[in-house]
């Protein structure tokens, strides 16, 4: 990638994995700094000397900025000379949003128009957002407030912002991720208990690590003002994917303990209203802005109107992974192959 020359990239909550994963993508690139900008110095200084030690010619590009989105001045003092932005900070973990949906929303939305406010009086050149699929046909707190964070997004692309294009992207479930599933469910095992499974016929879709840095950069490298961006990922069922630990890291049996507060039965990445308006571009969508403004009756429609596609694209009516697929795809995590190797401590999570 060499769009990054001279340039300085910007990460917002950019000491968890996914700040992590953008860094070895772009260790052979040749942009000039990254910041990485989040609340815990604990989690910064551990990054800086994980860097220094694994690769000290990338820990001299790379600065460290304490703050909080929450906090607008903090946000725009660390946003001087920047290029570019991902904004990935936010309050991510389900339950945790629904018992304090106060707190999702001053991370994911007020934070999120922060982001947005600074990138455009600092004229910042791209932003893009990081959304994900409980966004779409929101049921809980934590998606309800992503789905806030997207429609600012789009109003502040549709009203204008200047020489900033922002831009989103939508994932489903990262594969490993801190607090998750497959990792509790490979310590379960560890201990010899079986595996606690909510409901065996949910459907989540499952991507890694790498995938999601994938689509931000895709994200970054085509996007017009207002896009949304979306990876076409496989699924499996719940109950496959406690199989498919099993057969990897040893058997157990399985307890079905019940849906948890705010799940959904499958995940929608594409609702039926953005799908009508989807571009395929191979192994994305690209869901464009609707840019009309207010005034409807200046707009018209030759043919008939259509309002909606007949199916969203959901986690049920994707690719759907067998037992065998689900373990090819759960061994592309970094997580599960340290994990094979009994090493799953040093994964970046
Ligand atoms: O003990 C458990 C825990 C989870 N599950 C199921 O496993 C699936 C995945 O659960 P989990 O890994 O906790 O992910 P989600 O609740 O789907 O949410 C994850 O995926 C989101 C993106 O979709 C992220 O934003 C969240 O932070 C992340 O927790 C779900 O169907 C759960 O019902 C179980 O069966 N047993």
């Amino acid at each position: 990638m060499s769009s990054f020359a001279g340039k300085t990239l910007m990460i917002t909550g950019g000491t968890g994995s996914f700040g992590n994963t953008v860094l070895k993508h772009f260790v052979d690139t040749d942009f000039e700094e990254v910041r990485i900008f989040s609340r815990d110095e604990k989690k910064q200084d551990d990054m800086r000397h994980r860097l220094q030690e694994r690769s000290p010619e990338l820990a001299s590009k790379v600065r460290f900025f304490i703050g909080d989105v929450r906090n607008a001045q903090s946000v725009r003092d660390a946003m001087h000379g920047v290029d570019y932005i991902f904004h990935a900070a936010a309050l991510k973990q389900v339950p945790s949003c629904e018992f304090f949906p106060m707190e999702a929303v001053r991370t994911n939305v007020i934070g999120t128009d922060n982001v947005l406010h600074a990138a455009i009086d600092e004229g910042v050149d791209r932003v893009v957002c990081l959304s994900t699929d409980k966004a779409a046909y929101p049921i809980n707190a934590m998606g309800k407030s992503k789905a806030m964070m997207e429609s600012i997004i789009y109003a502040n692309a549709r009203n204008g912002a200047g020489r900033t294009t922002i831009c989103c992207t939508r994932y489903g479930n990262v594969m490993c991720s801190r607090g998750s599933v497959i990792p509790l469910f490979i310590d379960r095992i560890r201990r010899g208990e079986p595996l606690t499974v909510t409901d065996p016929n949910m459907t989540r879709f499952l991507m890694n690590l790498d995938e999601a840095v994938d689509l931000v950069q895709f994200a970054f490298e085509n996007a017009n003002p207002g896009d949304l961006f979306i990876q076409k990922a496989p699924a499996s069922t719940i109950g496959d994917l406690a199989e498919a630990v099993q057969e990897v890291f040893g058997r157990v049996g399985v307890k079905v303990i019940g849906t948890r507060h705010g799940e959904k039965l499958y995940e929608t990445l594409m609702t039926c209203e953005e799908r009508l308006r989807a571009e395929d571009m191979g192994d994305y969508y690209r869901v464009a802005c609707d840019s009309r403004d207010l005034n409807y009756e200046s707009f018209f429609v030759e043919g008939d109107v259509k309002t909606q596609a007949d199916e969203a694209y959901t986690s049920h009516n994707t690719e759907r992974l067998d037992v065998a697929g689900t373990v090819a795809k759960i061994k592309t995590a970094e997580y599960v192959r340290l994990a094979l190797e009994g090493r799953e401590r040093e994964a970046v999570q």
